[in-house]
């Protein structure tokens, strides 16, 4: 198998055009698409059910004549819960436990104080009522999904868990409905994409309509994502993986390309770039990459992948790494350094970071703890990993003591009616003693 993988040399004097046209993905993210997903959600709004059952027909060859049918009932997923092998059933519990400990020092308490005048102020906290979780069933099945959507929302306190999963022709992993009844999903359909999205945004005659979507998915599944947010929450953009490695030219090549390989295995418009100063180690990696691309179950994605999303880039320096990766975002960073410490304060944008040369991203998918869900496509400039805090909001709390409302009311009156809102005036000037 023949790959061409993108060779950038950063002091090249076209370097900075030819990094953008690597990076522009999102603006290439074809308008012919986000057009499509918009008609879809128009007709699962408009016709509830019957729309999504025929999306679910034609997009993932799954037939059904109602959505009862694609309901899994609890029942049914305590029992794949015991029908994995015990193996299976030890290796979901452990990243369960983890994830949860992991979680569980994200939860956010509510606070308040009391000023001198005796007025009190503060926070209160309160977890979602009723939450939509996707997790992604397209081309791989993600039991890791589930939990890493579930758990947190269990950890702040949601009330009711939905769950969407597609099931192309009909086909399940027993492990993501055990992986659901371990981490205490409460209903679950078997529908994705766009469809999925806006029946969970906009409700149908079986779906509930929920507060929030989470989790990751195609470009279809982000889209739809962008175009509900605001009829509902929405966590982030957790689009097709990335990742970049920044390394000094000392980690084993083969375990770099595969490092590599093992996001561009998710999706052929998954990215994965390798930062290195070092050119004959650049070579080294092309050539594992070579070498190992074909021993893969999913090789064809992943050579897609790498060639119109992959990158090897000669920098000058680790400092010129670190200030690209800041300017790529990645959703996973990898520094595979002899002293990665000493490079953290330089990263300022990236979903998850990965230190030293053991720390394979492969485990923070899994069993570290930390969450997976992880903001792409440049969006860890701003966004953040999914986390507790994505379950819970915050009301503001005020108690005027009398002797407050008296002193702030003379003050707000006059802002009142700088801004000409003479009933704002008012309702402050009643109560100045
Ligand atoms: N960023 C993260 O945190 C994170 C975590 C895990 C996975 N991922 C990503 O999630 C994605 C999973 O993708 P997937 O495809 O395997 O599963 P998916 O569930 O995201 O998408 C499958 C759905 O896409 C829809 N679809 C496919 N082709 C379509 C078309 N032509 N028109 C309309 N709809 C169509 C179908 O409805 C199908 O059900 C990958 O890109 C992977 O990299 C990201
Ligand atoms: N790497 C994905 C996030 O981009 C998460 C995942 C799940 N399973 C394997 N990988
Ligand atoms: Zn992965």
């Amino acid at each position: 198998m023949t790959l061409f993988i993108r060779r950038l040399n950063a002091s090249a004097e076209d370097f900075h055009q030819q990094l953008d046209s690597l990076l522009a993905f999102e603006a290439a993210l074809d308008a012919d698409l986000e057009r499509r997903v918009q008609d879809i959600i128009q007709a699962v709004r408009q016709q509830g059910d019957h729309a999504v059952l025929e999306f679910t027909r034609r997009f993932d060859q799954c037939e059904a004549a109602s959505m009862a049918e694609l309901e899994r009932p609890k029942a049914r997923l305590e029992q794949a819960l015991n029908r994995i092998s015990p193996a299976e059933r030890e290796a979901l519990t452990q990243a369960a436990q983890r994830i949860r400990s992991y979680h569980e020092n994200q939860k956010q308490l509510s606070w308040r104080y009391v000023d001198d005048d005796g007025s009190l102020f503060g926070q209160q906290v309160t977890a979602l009522d009723r939450v939509g979780l996707y997790v992604p069933g397209g081309k791989a099945s993600y039991p890791s999904s589930v939990l890493m959507n579930a758990i947190p929302a269990k950890v702040a306190g949601v009330a009711e868990l939905i769950m969407v999963v597609p099931t192309p022709r009909g086909e399940h992993n027993e492990l993501v409905f055990a992986a659901a009844a371990l981490a205490g999903v409460d209903r679950v359909f078997c529908i994705g994409g766009a469809q999925a999205i806006a029946a969970l945004a906009y409700g149908t005659q079986s779906i509930p309509k929920v507060d929030k979507i989470t989790g990751p998915g195609n470009s279809y599944v982000a889209s739809a994502k962008r175009q509900v947010f605001g009829q509902v929450g929405i966590d982030m953009i957790a689009g097709p993986s990335e990742i970049l490695v920044i390394c000094d030219g000392q980690t084993d090549p083969n375990w770099i390309a595969m490092d590599l390989l093992s996001q561009a295995e998710h999706d052929e418009d998954a990215q994965a770039i390798l930062l290195c100063p070092d050119a004959g180690f650049l070579n080294q990696v092309e050539d594992s990459l070579k070498r190992l691309l074909p021993t893969l179950s999913r090789a064809a994605i992943a050579k897609t992948s790498l060639e119109a999303r992959g990158a090897l880039i000669k920098v000058q320096d680790l400092s010129q790494a670190c200030a690209l990766a800041n300017r790529i975002a990645p959703e996973h960073l990898e520094l595979s350094l002899e002293n990665p410490e000493q490079w953290l304060p330089h990263i300022r944008h990236a979903g998850a970071i990965f230190l030293g040369r053991y720390t394979a991203e492969a485990l923070g998918d899994y069993i570290a703890g930390p969450n997976h869900v992880l903001p792409t496509s440049g969006t860890a400039r701003f966004s953040s990993p999914l986390g507790v805090y994505d379950f819970q909001k915050r009301s503001s709390i005020i108690q005027c003591s009398p002797t407050a409302a008296s002193q702030l009311g003379k003050l707000a009156s006059l802002l009142a009616r700088g801004e000409s809102l003479t009933a704002h005036a008012r309702s402050a000037e009643y109560r100045i003693i």
